[in-house]
């Protein structure tokens, strides 16, 4: 049994790689390198450079390497880049996902674990947010990812296929034993881009609005570290190989915390009085949005080991210090 891995040599992907391979998996990467790196992916796991929308090539690496799960990563991820470019997230996103999809279809895979987003819900009325809320996108990357949920929804209904989505709130910090990181090239997430100013990879930083209607007027958001959200991913699989039935789960913490709280933090951590200087609001941005994360927890039995900011911000400031002693900034 070897599990597929898209998105494999990119942030979250390649910690999901490690989590498999440090609990015994056969574990094989498609990537087309469009943010990922191939010095992300273990030597343990086959790394195959393609893209998940050539259904040729996917479907030969299920046959040929005997897939029974997809864990699915693959997609274009920044909000403001899919507001000025939503057909290019709908076909990045939406139509190669349906790709694959019927690819594992096709192929008689039947478990498959999708990446979603707390964007699927915009603003949410009630915060902390239940997966059974209303769900109205505020972006096309949004939006995107609620269209390929809903055909997991209507392919487990016509198939013999089970799925879950995880709807992922802010994904942030570092593999603990510095195995793997954030990397990304002109990175857009607020963690990454306050540990590089603070390391000095940017001489400044900003803060996109100032006058929401939250406690400091900055957004809110709900942090959660990159290798307990991968575990859930790991809980989910074994869970739908014993059977369990599709779901739609939110993976963070019930916590928020806004930009300028974050920002200090990082700046307690990293002992640097970084420069940040005050902007405007950036389009596609929800005021606030904090996840519930009771039936992840029930369903799963997840249990977070790393829920606590200082600790996040410090894997992250590790790894960005790693990628300049490694040369790879
Ligand atoms: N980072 C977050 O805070 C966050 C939050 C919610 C959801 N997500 C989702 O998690 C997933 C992974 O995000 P990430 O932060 O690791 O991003 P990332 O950009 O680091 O990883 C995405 C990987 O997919 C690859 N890729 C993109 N399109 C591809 C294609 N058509 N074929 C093959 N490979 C392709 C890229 O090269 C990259 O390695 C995404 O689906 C994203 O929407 C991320
Ligand atoms: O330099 C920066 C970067 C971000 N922000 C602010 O920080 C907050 C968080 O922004 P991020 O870009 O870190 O994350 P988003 O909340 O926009 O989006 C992230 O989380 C979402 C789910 O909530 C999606 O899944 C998406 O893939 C992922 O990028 C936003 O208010 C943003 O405006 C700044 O003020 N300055």
């Amino acid at each position: 049994m070897t599990v597929l891995v898209t998105g494999g040599a990119g942030y979250i992907g390649s910690h999901m790689v490690w989590e498999l391979l440090d609990h015994g998996e056969e574990v094989v990467v498609i990537d087309r390198l469009s943010t990922g790196f191939d010095w992300a992916v273990p030597d343990a796991a086959e790394l195959i450079v393609g893209d998940i929308g050539d259904q040729d090539l996917v479907e030969r690496i299920i046959e040929e390497k005997g897939v029974d799960s997809i864990i699915h990563f693959a997609g274009s991820i920044i909000v403001p880049e899919s507001v000025a470019d939503p057909l290019g997230y709908y076909l990045n996103n939406t139509v190669k996902s349906r790709a694959l999809i019927e690819s594992a279809v096709r192929k008689g895979v039947k478990h498959f674990i999708f990446s979603s987003t707390a964007a699927v819900y915009g603003t949410p009325e009630e915060c902390p947010v239940s997966e059974n809320a209303q769900l109205r996108p505020e972006s096309p990357y949004g939006s995107s990812k609620l269209m390929t949920e809903i055909m997991l929804r209507d392919t487990a209904a016509a198939h013999d296929f089970r799925y879950t989505a995880l709807r992922y709130f802010n994904v942030s910090g570092a593999d603990p034993k510095m195995r793997t990181g954030q990397s990304t090239k002109g990175a857009t997430h607020l963690i990454k881009v306050a540990c590089e100013t603070a390391t000095g990879k940017r001489p400044f930083m900003e803060v996109y609005g100032t006058d929401y209607p939250t406690r400091d007027g900055t957004c809110e958001r709900d942090f959660i570290h990159v290798s307990d959200l991968v575990n859930a991913h790991y809980l989910a699989l074994q869970r739908l190989r014993d059977g369990g039935e599709s779901m739609v789960a939110n993976c963070g913490y019930g916590r928020g915390l806004t930009v300028l709280e974050v920002i200090d933090a990082v700046k307690r951590v990293s002992g640097i009085d970084f420069e940040v200087v005050m902007s405007g609001r950036r389009p596609g941005d929800p005021v606030s949005i904090v996840a519930r994360p009771d039936l992840c927890k029930a369903e799963l039995g997840w249990v977070p080991r790393y829920n606590d900011l200082e600790l996040i911000i410090s894997h992250a400031l590790e790894w960005e210090k790693q990628l300049k002693l490694r040369n790879r900034v």
